[in-house]
């Protein structure tokens, strides 16, 4: 026997089957009660054996992604310091500044590198300041785009910049992975994020950018100052509440049997998504034929104090825009009042205030309006502002839903109603694999806008029966396609394309080219680095 051979054999059984494994791991997650254990078995599997791992997301989508993705990624990274076990993604600090270039340098992927996400865990979905915490939102982006869309895990790079925190409690923990902190001034981060992007740019060449869960302020700020100049985008101030929203628009004019441009949309929470959302859909009016000004009439804003008016004093840079002149009686406070003042068509959450939207709440939507549309998008569900469950029975399910998180379908007087998830989980695959493809040297407004649209032309003919406003979930793959073949064209029209030999493919050649791209868990050299 040569050398060495005797100890492998002992280290795999002589009857080891790769698909019986496949199906003892998949009975080894099941046996785990809690989601958080799932994250960490499922988080050691992929370390072990990512080719399992991704077979495994792969083939039970619908129940997997929930675990290593919205909502229970939310508990991994609450709790990222205790459970941590291995390296898996690039921490750079504050403390880097000055080298921050070598401290890239270190990340295996170099040129090959083709997408970062990027979180300063300022406000990790509706969790607030987790700090060093934010690494898991970052890797669970990722790998929706390596299930979503088919990016090839090796050209994946997952950041958290390690700022400090503003949250006394991990500064206390003696577990805690960061820095021991506060965050610092405004000056300070500046001049760490241009020197971060800078170095992204020299290290990475030719890298898509997601910037990931930045508090408002800087993620409006840094999308601003970069997104010209470096290939970036923010998908938390997106596009796929656009797409459901088409949808589910067109099913309630359709009931009330008033024309589209005649919705009224209510946001509840003005914050970095409540507002990028809303600027989203004011393409949904100025389609339609509406103006600017028009559009943005039919849009009104609420924040923690209340409908927010342009009389009102200290008013945030990024609400001014949807602030209000129509209204200048006392502040307006209550939801009800709100509702009544507004009679929207369309009630959106992005608070963070579970159980936001109460029973009166939702009775008045479906007593103003035969089909409401009530759409509470907070993450993750422990912050969600109103059930399903809750959402049909109090409007005898006349409901148009979609949450940010998942929920399961629910039974009604006889009926099964099944929910819409409007996560932006449904766009950045597609949108991330345009981009790339063709090498796009920005991400347009007009790239996020057609990506949008793509999502909600993606519905199938049984998909529209069934009246959902989002495509099935399980689809994710071909849904990826469809968006990332509208981003291309539009790169295209835009002319930021790179990769300028796709704009003489037919569409139907261009198409199988996105699908032949694909990367399936077949191919073992795309290991993660
Ligand atoms: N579904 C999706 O795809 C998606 C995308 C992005 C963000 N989100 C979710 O949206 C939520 C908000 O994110 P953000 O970045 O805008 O957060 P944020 O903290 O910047 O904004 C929260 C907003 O809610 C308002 N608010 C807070 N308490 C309120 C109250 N009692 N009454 C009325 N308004 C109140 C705040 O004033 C602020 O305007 C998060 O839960 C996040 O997970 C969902
Ligand atoms: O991460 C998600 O589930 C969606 C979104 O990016 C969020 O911040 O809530
Ligand atoms: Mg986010």
């Amino acid at each position: 026997m040569a050398p060495g051979t005797a100890s492998l054999a002992l280290r795999t059984p002589p009857y080891f089957c790769q698909t019986d494994h496949r199906q003892r791991c998949l009975a080894q997650l099941r046996s785990k009660v809690s989601g958080l254990e799932k994250y960490i078995y499922l988080n050691g599997l992929k370390e072990r054996d990512f080719i399992i791992f991704y077979e495994l997301v792969l083939a039970n989508v619908l129940e997997l992604i929930p675990i290593l993705y919205t909502p229970t990624v939310g508990d991994a990274c609450s709790n990222y310091s205790h459970i941590w076990r291995h390296s898996e993604g690039l921490y750079i600090s504050i403390e880097h500044k000055g080298h921050i270039r070598d401290v890239l340098r270190a990340w295996p992927a170099g040129q090959l590198a083709r997408i970062a996400v990027v979180t300063d865990g300022s406000r990790i979905l509706g969790l607030g300041d987790l700090g060093a915490n934010g690494l898991p939102i970052a890797i669970g982006k990722l790998d929706l785009y390596i299930v979503g869309a088919g990016v090839r895990p090796s050209t994946t790079v997952p950041i958290c910049l390690d700022l400090g925190t503003n949250t006394q409690k991990f500064i206390d923990d003696p577990l805690y992975l960061g820095l021991r902190r506060k965050r610092p001034d405004t000056e300070e981060m500046d001049a760490f994020m241009q020197e971060f992007i800078d170095s992204m740019k020299e290290i990475f060449p030719h890298l898509l950018v997601q910037f990931e869960d930045f508090s408002t302020d800087n993620a409006f700020r840094y999308l601003d100052l970069f997104r010209t100049k470096y290939c970036v985008f923010n998908d938390d101030v997106g596009a796929v509440v656009l797409s459901g929203f088409i949808n589910a628009a067109k099913l309630s004019s359709q009931a009330a049997g008033t024309p589209l441009h005649d919705q009224r949309i209510l946001f509840f929470g003005a914050g970095s998504a409540g507002i990028g959302v809303a600027k989203q859909l004011m393409s949904f009016f100025t389609v339609l034929g509406l103006s600017e000004e028009e559009a943005k009439n039919r849009i009104y804003t609420v924040d923690s104090k209340g409908l927010i008016t342009a009389d009102r004093k200290g008013l945030q840079a990024h609400k001014t825009y949807f602030a209000r002149t129509d209204y200048t009686g006392p502040p307006l406070t209550s939801l009800i009042d709100i509702i009544r003042f507004v009679k929207p068509t369309a009630l959106l959450g992005l608070s963070t205030i579970r159980n936001a939207f109460t029973e009166e709440v939702v009775r008045l939507m479906a007593k103003m309006n035969k089909r409401p549309i009530i759409f509470p998008l907070s993450n993750p569900v422990a912050l969600c502002e109103v059930d399903f469950a809750d959402a049909v029975q109090w409007t005898n399910g006349s409901v148009i839903f979609a949450s940010g998180s998942p929920y399961k379908s629910v039974e009604f007087k006889g009926k099964t109603y099944e929910p819409g998830q409007g996560n932006n989980m449904y766009i950045f695959p597609g949108l991330g694999l345009g981009t790339i493809l063709s090498k796009a040297k920005h991400v347009t407004d007009s790239m996020v806008e057609r990506a949008s649209i793509a999502l909600s032309d993606s519905l199938t003919r049984e998909e529209k029966e069934a009246q959902l406003v989002y495509p099935r979930l399980g689809r994710i793959r071909d849904i990826s396609v469809e968006i990332a073949f509208a981003v291309i064209r539009a790169a295209q029209k835009d002319g930021v394309d790179g990769n300028t030999l796709f704009r003489n493919l037919s569409d139907d050649v261009l198409f199988d080219t996105i699908k032949s791209k694909q990367w399936m868990p077949i191919d073992r050299r795309s290991s993660v680095l």
